[in-house]
């Protein structure tokens, strides 16, 4: 495959969008107790169908109906915890799409081992986190406090060791955004921005984004192209939410930013290399 093949066009990003809208996939997403009903409004805006719920009871059941997982490790429980134990082998027998965002990961050894346990069970797709969560992951010293993450030593070197060792699209977030796609034996690699100032000013915005990759990748099986298309449409309703004249600060932008993803349309789309900070290259 050369650079030519494997670079993604804005129409491809644009249809992906489009596609949310008229399947209308079934988005089960076991997160946590504080974000739960905004990422449930972000993908109805967008035009998924989500299912919150962290039972145990119903999980594996929930897991084989669903178009595609998310697993959010944001308020981990007793219950939330045998239920990501119970739905791991499903997902991974039946190879549904798996977004796992490690919420926290670094702020107590339970998270630690609890990412890791789910990362081994080879059953997730695309691993999404902030660059402190990120780069702690990739063995780079991410800063993290509690579940906001900061910086690290090399986030690309972080994002690069994900993708080798679990072979999963690996995306941190951030002012600027980094995606890391496997394709093997090389990794592909990219940088976009724009968004908001006034998204890491709200809580839940990063765990939205997760609910988007996820509602995206279940309708592409370009897991990597799903993460783009997630991540440019945050930045597009953002950017188009903070410039509106009844958004005062972060409450009502948190409002106007659910608009605005319910109103993106195809045509937003285009123009999407623009966003590239760092364009689209290969790594060994
Ligand atoms: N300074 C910034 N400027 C623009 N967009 C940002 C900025 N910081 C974060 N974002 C965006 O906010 C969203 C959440 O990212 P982040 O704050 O890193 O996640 P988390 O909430 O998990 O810590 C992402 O879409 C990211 O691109
Ligand atoms: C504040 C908080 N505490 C546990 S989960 C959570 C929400 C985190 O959301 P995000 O990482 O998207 O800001």
């Amino acid at each position: 495959m050369n650079l030519e093949t494997m670079r993604y066009k804005d129409i491809q990003i644009a249809e992906v969008w489009e596609d949310i809208r008229h399947y209308r996939p079934l988005v089960y997403q076991l997160t946590n107790m504080v974000a739960a009903n905004f990422q449930a409004n972000i993908s109805l805006a967008a035009g998924a169908s989500p299912l919150m719920s962290i039972n145990a009871e119903e999980a594996s059941f929930l897991a084989s109906r669903a178009d595609s997982i998310l697993i959010n490790t944001g308020t981990p429980s007793d219950e939330s915890i045998r239920s990501i134990k119970e739905i791991l082998p499903v997902i991974r027998k039946e190879k549904k799409p798996l977004v796992l965002d490690p919420v926290g990961y670094g702020a107590s050894p339970l998270r630690i081992s609890l990412v890791e346990e789910i990362l081994r069970s080879e059953a997730v797709t695309t691993v999404k986190g902030n660059r402190g969560e990120m780069g702690l992951l990739g063995g780079e010293e991410g800063t993290v406090q509690g579940v906001d993450g900061y910086n690290c030593k090399d986030l690309e070197k972080a994002l690069s060791n994900i993708v080798s060792s679990y072979g999963v699209v690996a995306v941190a977030t951030g002012k600027e955004d980094s995606v890391a796609i496997p394709v093997p034996p090389s990794c592909f690699f990219l940088v976009l921005g724009g968004g908001s100032p006034l998204l890491p000013a709200i809580t839940a915005s990063g765990c939205a984004v997760g609910s988007l990759i996820a509602a995206c990748s279940a309708v592409t099986a370009d897991y990597g192209l799903a993460a783009i298309t997630a991540l440019v449409a945050v930045s597009l309703a953002s950017e188009k939410a903070a410039g509106r004249e009844n958004v005062y600060g972060p409450g009502t932008f948190g409002n106007v930013f659910i608009d605005e993803v319910s109103s993106l349309v195809k045509s937003d789309f285009y123009g999407y290399e623009e966003r590239l900070n760092r364009k689209e290259e290969w790594r060994e």
